[in-house]
């Protein structure tokens, strides 16, 4: 379903990659590894097509999603390596207006059993900006709980959890994996989920 051909990567002065490739299918993930500044990152934006690759190509159900533009990001669901969360809204304000944003409106209650199944329970109403990193971090993660995108694309999603968020998290993915969805993600860490198959991609070497 996901597709990617030759691709290659130009920051600056810089060739990060070239000839990168991979093909991803419904109920697989792809676990992106490299060094720092090996251009991980820079992949997913291309991939999502936030930036445009020096070469190559990237297919979404057989065909370039530069051409297919908003028909593809409507089932893609992206995110960053920052939270992307407004620190002077609360969990639960954050969270609906990302949705709204997103233009899939969520419910008030979908958005409260989000928060708590990231842990938020008893923070919703308290603005972003008392909380510490992993919970920030939970916050821009409860957007998972309710996402039927077919294509979740994920920068290092676990980065400030503790053990059993990570779990949390991993959980999540396994589920969207089994519903038969895909996902592409960058970690430093193993990547444990319970479901689906995992393909490894390293840059860099
Ligand atoms: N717009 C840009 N102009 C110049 N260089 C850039 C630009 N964007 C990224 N880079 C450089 O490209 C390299 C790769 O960055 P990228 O964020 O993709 O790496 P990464 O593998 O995700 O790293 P990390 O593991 O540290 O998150 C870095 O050296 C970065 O400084």
């Amino acid at each position: 379903m996901l597709e990617a051909s030759n691709l290659e990567c130009v920051r600056g002065e810089r060739r990060l990659f070239a000839g990168v490739g991979f093909r991803l299918d419904a109920g697989e993930l792809l676990s992106l590894q490299g060094a720092n500044g090996s251009g991980k990152t820079s992949l997913l934006r291309m991939l999502c097509g936030l930036t445009a690759p020096a070469a190559g190509e990237i297919r979404w159900r057989g065909q370039a999603t530069a051409k297919l533009g908003g028909e593809f990001r409507a089932e893609l669901c992206y995110l960053g390596h920052h939270n992307a969360i407004k620190e002077e809204l609360t969990p639960l304000e954050n969270l609906l207006t990302s949705a709204r944003l997103a233009g899939e409106p969520l419910a008030e209650d979908n958005a409260l059993d989000a928060l708590e199944t990231v842990g938020l329970a008893g923070r919703e109403d308290l603005a972003c900006r008392y909380l510490s990193q992993g919970q920030k971090r939970r916050v821009a993660l409860a957007r998972l709980v309710h996402e039927r995108r077919a294509l979740w694309i994920l920068d290092e999603p676990y980065v400030a959890l503790d053990v059993a968020a990570v779990d949390m998290v991993a959980g999540l993915i396994g589920a969207h994996l089994q519903r038969g969805g895909l996902a592409v993600l960058t970690t430093h860490q193993p990547v444990a989920v319970a479901a689906g198959s995992i393909r490894e991609l390293r840059l860099g070497s």
